[in-house]
């Protein structure tokens, strides 16, 4: 068995979308673009918000409740005036009128999800029906960055968009993997009964710099264990894989797939394909050849294997990674060694 959906790439919806909000354009400066980035604080919204704001027709305005994202991360736009930056919960409505809308919000790191799996999904859905009721108002176009987890532990390898998920419905990861599963339903029933211009990612593991130190996700670990001379953290059994992506290059595949005229949902990732001993071998080479590799247990429903089909991504955005994981990882090693104050050895 291949996969077992149709592909959602073009699906008609009932109505027109809604007209957009006379509010709309009333912007701050001669703008053309007001774009709307909900977790735009953290890891991959901070990229985003960077290449958004490279383009002097756009305004940026970011909603976010620094979870695990920081102001830090935004602090070169503060201030400037096609930028501003909210402190907002998506569980609760939010009143702007904007374009387009790139809806990030949630915790992505498993340690952070699980922690309060409740406020996880709330986030996942009332968050995303929060944003979709904005996007109707207004008339915007809304972009979700949904994951590889709604293929749960695949059955199907690599993953394909039409591949529907083996997805453990009250397992610990629950909260994130079948609340991005609701949040892709509500995407799809938006489009279809109100004729909401809708955008769908399947985002895989993506890494770079501004991660969080402490986020707990494996790339971000082991860099900083290899940088404190700590051994690395391989979970059991070690042969589990993960494609892992640059972020610049996941930043281009988000704006490609908003500018264009597929609704997704759509792979981004990078087919590249590690095991986790791979992944530890590598990072122990590259950049602290003297640290051990310890085995330590692993974490429930851990998915075994993960690697994006992009073929979709290929054929409909023009999109593919550009960045190795060889080149990628040195330079968020750079970015980890100025945040943790550890020089490199001449
Ligand atoms: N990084 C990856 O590998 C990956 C993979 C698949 C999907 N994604 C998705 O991409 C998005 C961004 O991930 P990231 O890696 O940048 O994670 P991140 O944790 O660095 O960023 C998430 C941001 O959302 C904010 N946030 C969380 N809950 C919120 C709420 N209720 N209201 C407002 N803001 C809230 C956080 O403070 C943070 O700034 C997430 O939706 C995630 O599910 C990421
Ligand atoms: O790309 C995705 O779709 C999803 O991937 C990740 O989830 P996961 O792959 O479990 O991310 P990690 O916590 O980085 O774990 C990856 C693998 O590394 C292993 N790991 C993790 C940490 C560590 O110290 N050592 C280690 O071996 C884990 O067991 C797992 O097999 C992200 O954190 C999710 O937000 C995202 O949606």
């Amino acid at each position: 068995m291949a996969s077992n959906g149709d592909h959602q790439t073009t699906v008609k919806p009932v109505k027109p979308p809604p007209s957009p909000s006379p509010l709309r354009n009333s912007k701050f400066s001669k703008s053309n673009m007001r774009i709307l980035v909900t977790g735009g604080a953290g890891f991959i919204g901070s990229h985003l918000v960077d290449k958004l704001m490279e383009n002097e027709k756009n305004e940026v305005i970011v909603a976010d409740n620094y979870f695990t994202g920081s102001k830090d991360n935004l602090r070169k736009w503060i201030g400037q005036p096609r930028f501003e930056l909210i402190r907002h919960d998506v569980t609760e409505p939010l009143l702007v009128e904007v374009d387009q809308i790139y809806h990030l919000a949630c915790p992505a790191s498993p340690i952070f999800y699980k922690y309060n799996p409740v406020k996880t999904i709330k986030t996942n859905v009332i968050g995303t029906l929060n944003m979709l009721g904005l996007a109707k108002r207004v008339g915007a176009r809304i972009l979700l960055t949904s994951t590889s987890e709604v293929y749960g532990d695949p059955l199907v390898h690599p993953q394909p968009e039409s591949y529907w998920g083996n997805v453990n419905p009250i397992g610990v990861r629950s909260c994130y993997d079948e609340g991005k599963r609701v949040a892709e339903t509500l995407m799809f029933d938006y489009h279809r009964q109100h004729g909401i211009e809708i955008r769908i990612a399947r985002i895989f593991n993506t890494y770079g710099p501004r991660m969080n130190i402490d986020d707990g996700r494996v790339v971000s670990n082991f860099i900083a264990q290899a940088l404190r001379g700590e051994p690395l953290t391989v979970q059991k059994p070690g042969t589990q894989t993960r494609s892992f992506c640059y972020v610049s290059d996941m930043v281009d595949g988000l704006i490609r797939l908003m500018e264009g005229e597929n609704t997704g949902p759509i792979n981004i990732g990078n087919p590249g394909e590690f095991t986790m001993t791979e992944l530890a071998e590598t990072v122990k080479e590259l950049i602290n050849p003297g640290v051990e590799i310890n085995m330590v247990e692993n974490t429930p429903d851990d998915p075994r294997q993960r690697k994006p089909d992009i073929t979709k991504a290929k054929a409909l955005l023009g999109w593919e990674p550009k960045v190795k994981l060889r080149d990628g990882l040195p330079l968020m090693e750079e970015d980890f060694r100025l945040r943790l104050g550890v020089s490199k050895k001449k």
